[in-house]
């Protein structure tokens, strides 16, 4: 039996899960978790000390699950803490703040340390992980879009939701989503299951999506050097065209970066002779 699966698996009988949460501090953890155990919203910030701790039952069909909810504190200073937790665990909730960019580029580091904590007898792979976009009610300070997150998400094979603890939107869904993979995959002899939107691009295409986002200007963007010739540049373009297209690519963002290769094209070869 694989190190991280549940005592007991018989279908119909009931289940105990470990859940736990991960991410920046004052990305909403604490409050998406009351917001589905409480349905209420706690607008003043209280930093989690160490570890939240807290049971809860659910139906997922026919089988009863009691749910064992660890909340990490996410300041570094609780580290120590936190990495006695990690062992165990069929699901993990990972959140950012989108109005925080970097509570987005810290969710690698975060993994990082469970990886790290886990040790080399630890498998990442048997766990449930969903991807929190969390504050999304916050639209004015919003820094990081829903397909830069999705893309992050789903090229791991991990769910992705926006949320709001606020307003409630998509808690119940992510939760309800979150619970059903982890009894899927618990009913799958601990493997993940294979998501849809997982298994339908490549890793090139969502490395070149995020390299055509932080590109620098357009010669950047289609990657031929400054001062390339036409023929380079339509070669370049002819390339991504293929590999972005949205016939052909259905990751998060993949339209967006069509359209900015597009334009870049044309761009440069207005001024090219
Ligand atoms: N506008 C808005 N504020 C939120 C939302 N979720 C949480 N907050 C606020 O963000 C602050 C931090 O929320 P917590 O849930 O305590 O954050 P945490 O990630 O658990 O923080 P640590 O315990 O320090 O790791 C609080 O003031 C919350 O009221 C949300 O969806 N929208």
């Amino acid at each position: 039996m694989e190190a991280n699966m549940p005592k007991r698996k018989e279908p119909g009988k009931s289940l105990r899960i470990k859940v736990i949460s991960m991410g920046n501090a004052e990305v909403g953890k604490s409050c998406i978790i009351k917001r589905y155990c409480e349905k209420r919203f706690v607008s003043k910030y209280l930093a989690t000390i160490g570890i939240d701790y807290g049971v809860t039952k659910v139906q997922v069909r026919d089988r009863e699950i009691k749910v064992n909810i660890f909340d990490m504190a996410g300041h570094p200073f609780f580290y120590e803490v936190r990495n006695e937790f990690y062992k165990d665990t069929q699901g993990v909730i990972l959140v950012y703040d989108v109005g925080q960019k970097d509570s987005f580029d810290a969710l690698d580091a975060w993994l990082a340390e469970m990886k790290q904590d886990l040790g080399p007898h630890g498998n990442m792979e048997n766990i449930v992980f969903v991807v929190c976009a969390n504050k999304i009610d916050c639209t004015k300070h919003r820094c990081v879009d829903e397909s830069e997150g999705r893309l992050w998400a789903e090229s791991k094979g991990f769910l992705y939701f926006e949320t709001s603890a606020q307003t409630g939107e998509g808690i119940n869904e992510m939760f309800q989503t979150f619970y059903v993979s982890i009894v899927d995959l618990c009913e799958n002899g601990g493997k993940r299951p294979i998501t849809n939107s997982s298994a339908s691009f490549t890793k090139e295409q969502a490395d070149t999506i995020r390299r055509i986002r932080n590109s620098k200007d357009s010669w950047d963007m289609l990657g031929v050097k400054p001062g390339a010739s036409r023929d380079e540049v339509n070669k370049a373009y002819r390339r991504l065209a293929v590999l972005l297209h949205p016939d052909k690519c259905v990751a998060p963002g993949s339209e967006d970066a069509f359209k900015a290769v597009v334009n870049a094209r044309t761009a440069l070869l207005k001024n090219i002779k």
